[in-house]
């Protein structure tokens, strides 16, 4: 479904992504770990598009989405969330995810009759207020939100969008120990029950334990490891390079 071809990106005399190449599947959790400074979110740039390689390529279906805009990526299915704040504060939590649910009926460009598109609008945002299970908060404004429901809101959010390929960023980072459960088994049930390919970076250990089908290992830009997870924590390249400088301590 998604893939990068030798993808690197140079900072000046810094190759903080070195020929990349890597294929994700629908239906498949990917966990990109890796020292601080390894690459991860540069990765993570390059793929929505945040960041424009140096050199190699970025595809999606097989067409090659490597020039693309970010907005243009979303439409085409790439749908990152966290690190960056989509909420509209002012506006309660249902009226937040019927605006992403419109943003994504625009983007198909059906030309429903306006009262038959509010009422697939109403029904599309009911059904993932029920799938985030919070209903019960769909009038609260979003800035008055705990942290973790506004997090969990960014996933209803992008939910709305229907990508194909889900981005997340340390997605519980800040979350307490009630809240952040709830957030990744949302996300295990994109890849679960929605055959969608979700790419998460991420450094807690028993987050990667729990949800990863496979893990990537980057050091110093470069992938060093790819595989299920027991093998790759196996190997020495990993011991050495990555679980002896932190993850092992988490
Ligand atoms: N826009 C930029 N300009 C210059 N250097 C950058 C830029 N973005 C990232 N870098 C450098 O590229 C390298 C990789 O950074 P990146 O943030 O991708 O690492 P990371 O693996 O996500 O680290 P962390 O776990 O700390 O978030 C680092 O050395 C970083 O300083």
């Amino acid at each position: 479904m998604l893939e990068t071809r030798d993808l690197s990106v140079r900072f000046g005399g810094h190759l903080a992504v070195d020929a990349v190449s890597c294929r994700f599947r629908p239906g498949e959790l990917t966990a990109i770990v890796g020292p601080n400074g390894a690459g991860k979110t540069t990765c993570f740039n390059l793929i929505s598009g945040q960041v424009a390689p140096t050199s190699g390529r970025v595809l999606l279906e097989g067409a090659d989405i490597t020039r693309l805009s970010p907005a243009a990526r979303t439409r085409r299915g790439i749908g990152r969330g966290f690190q960056q704040t989509n909420l509209f504060p002012g506006l309660g939590v249902a009226e937040n995810i019927r605006l992403a649910v419109q943003a994504s009926r625009r983007k198909g460009g059906a030309l429903l009759r306006l009262a038959a598109a509010d009422r697939t609008t109403a029904r599309a945002t009911t059904d993932i207020l029920e799938r985030v299970q919070m209903a019960h908060l769909s009038k609260r404004l979003a800035a008055e939100l705990a942290h973790g429901d506004q997090r969990k809101l960014e996933v209803a959010m992008l939910m709305a969008l229907e990508p194909n390929v889900y981005m997340f960023d340390e997605p519980t980072a800040g979350m307490s120990a009630e809240e952040a459960p709830v957030v990744l088994s949302l996300i295990d049930s994109l890849r679960r029950d929605g055959g969608k390919c979700v790419l998460l970076v991420e450094h807690k250990l028993d987050v990667i334990r729990a949800l990863a089908d496979r893990i990537i290992v980057l050091h110093n830009g470069r992938l060093v490891a790819d595989g299920a997870p027991a093998r790759v924590m196996e190997m020495d390249i990993v011991q050495d390079a990555y679980l002896g400088q932190g993850l092992a301590n988490v």
